[in-house]
C-alpha cells in the first residue's frame, strides 16, 4: 500500500482567449499547488475491480469518482491485472474551484506508477490525466506552472514568494460547466493578466504578484452568486494584500505575507463563514519532487 497526499490549487490567474471547435474554451492559467490536501490511500488486491471509498459520504464511489476513471485507466494502459483499493480521505472542499478531484485522480496516476514501479514519463502520466479532466496534468506537476489549451498543456515556473493564504468557501457548490456555459466572451471586460503574473514570479516580487491577479471566470460567478462577491469584498476590506476567486469558485482566497494579518483576517472571516482554512503555498519542492 501506498499513501500519497492530493493538494489543491489555487488560481493566480485564468485568461479565457476563447472559444473551441470542441465546446471547451482556451485558457491561459497559473495555478499553485497549496498545504490543503487529500490523504489517498492505494493497494493493491486480489479481485481484479477497483474499489473506491471516500470520507465524504456525497462524493459518488464508483466510475464518476476521478480517482477510480485514473485506476481505470492506468489498468488499461499498462495491462494491470489486479484489483486497486483506493481510499480517499477528503479535506480539500468539494466543487470549490480549488480542483480537489482533478488532484485525487493525478494522486492514484502517481501512486499506482510508483507501486509497481513503472516508471512512466511525467509527459505520459499528464497525457492519461488529460483524458480525465483539463485539471489533471496541471496536478501531475503539482507546484507553480501555466496551464495553456483547456487547461492541459503545462510549463512550470516559479513559485510565488513565501506567504500565507487564507481561504474561505461560502455554503455553495458551484459547477464548472454551467460557469463556463454563462461566460460571453464579448462582455469580458478585463485584461488578461497571465504574462504579467509570470514576470512577477521570475522577479520573486509579490507586490506584482498581487496586482496581477485576475480571473475572467469571476464576474460570471458573482453574476450568478452575489454573496461570492461580498465575500471578495469583505476579505479586500479586512487588508489582504491581494484577494481573488479561485477557478470557478465559489471558494476566494487572500494572499499576505504577515502572519499577524492572516490570522486576523482569518478570524474576521470566522464569524460568517464555516468553510474557512489558513495554509501555505507549497513551494518549489514539490516541482522537483
Ligand atoms: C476552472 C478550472 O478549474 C480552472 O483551473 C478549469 O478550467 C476546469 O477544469 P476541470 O474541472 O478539470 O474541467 P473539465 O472536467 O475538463 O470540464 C468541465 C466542463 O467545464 C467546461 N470547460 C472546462 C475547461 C475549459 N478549458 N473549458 C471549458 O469550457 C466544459 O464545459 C467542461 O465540460
Ligand atoms: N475524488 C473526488 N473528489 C471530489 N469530487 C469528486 C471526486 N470525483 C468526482 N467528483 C465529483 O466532481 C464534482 C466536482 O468536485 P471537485 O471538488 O473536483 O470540484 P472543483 O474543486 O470545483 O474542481 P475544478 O476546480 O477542477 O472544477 C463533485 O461534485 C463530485 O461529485
Amino acid at each position: 500500500m501506498i499513501t500519497v497526499k492530493a493538494p489543491a490549487k489555487i488560481n493566480l490567474t485564468l485568461d479565457v482567449i476563447g472559444k473551441r471547435e470542441d465546446g471547451y474554451h482556451e485558457v491561459e492559467m497559473v495555478m499553485t499547488t497549496i498545504d490543503l490536501a487529500d490523504r489517498i490511500d492505494v493497494a493493491l488486491t486480489d479481485q481484479s475491480g477497483i474499489a473506491v471509498d471516500c470520507t465524504a459520504a456525497y462524493v459518488p464511489t464508483d466510475a464518476r469518482n476521478l480517482a477510480y476513471q485514473a485506476a481505470a485507466l492506468m489498468k488499461e494502459a499498462y495491462g494491470i491485472r489486479q484489483g486497486i483499493a483506493i481510499r480517499i480521505d477528503k479535506r480539500i472542499p468539494v466543487a470549490a474551484g480549488l480542483g480537489g478531484g482533478s488532484s485525487d485522480a493525478a494522486a492514484v496516476l502517481r501512486a499506482l506508477d510508483a507501486l509497481l514501479g513503472l516508471n512512466v514519463s511525467r509527459e505520459e502520466l499528464a497525457a492519461l490525466g488529460a483524458r480525465i479532466g483539463s485539471d489533471v496534468p496541471f496536478f501531475v506537476y503539482g507546484g507553480t506552472a501555466v496551464a495553456r489549451g483547456r487547461g492541459e498543456r503545462i510549463e512550470p515556473v516559479p513559485a510565488p514568494p513565501p506567504c500565507w493564504v487564507v481561504l474561505a468557501k461560502p455554503p455553495l457548490a458551484v459547477s464548472t460547466a454551467d460557469v463556463y456555459r454563462a461566460l460571453r466572451l464579448d462582455a469580458i471586460d478585463q485584461p488578461p493578466t497571465t504574462a504579467a503574473m509570470v514576470d512577477a514570479l521570475n522577479r520573486q516580487d509579490f507586490a506584482a504578484v498581487c496586482r496581477s491577479l485576475g480571473n475572467m471566470l469571476e464576474a460570471v460567478t458573482f453574476s450568478l452568486h452575489p454573496e461570492v462577491r461580498k465575500l471578495k469584498e469583505r476579505m479586500q476590506a479586512f487588508g489582504a494584500e491581494g484577494v481573488l476567486m479561485s477557478g470557478s469558485g465559489p471558494t476566494v482566497f487572500a494572499l499576505t505575507q504577515q502572519l499577524s494579518r492572516a490570522r486576523r483576517i482569518t478570524n474576521a472571516l470566522r464569524g460568517f463563514c464555516r468553510d474557512v482554512y489558513l495554509v501555505r503555498l507549497l513551494g518549489d519542492e514539490r516541482q522537483r519532487a
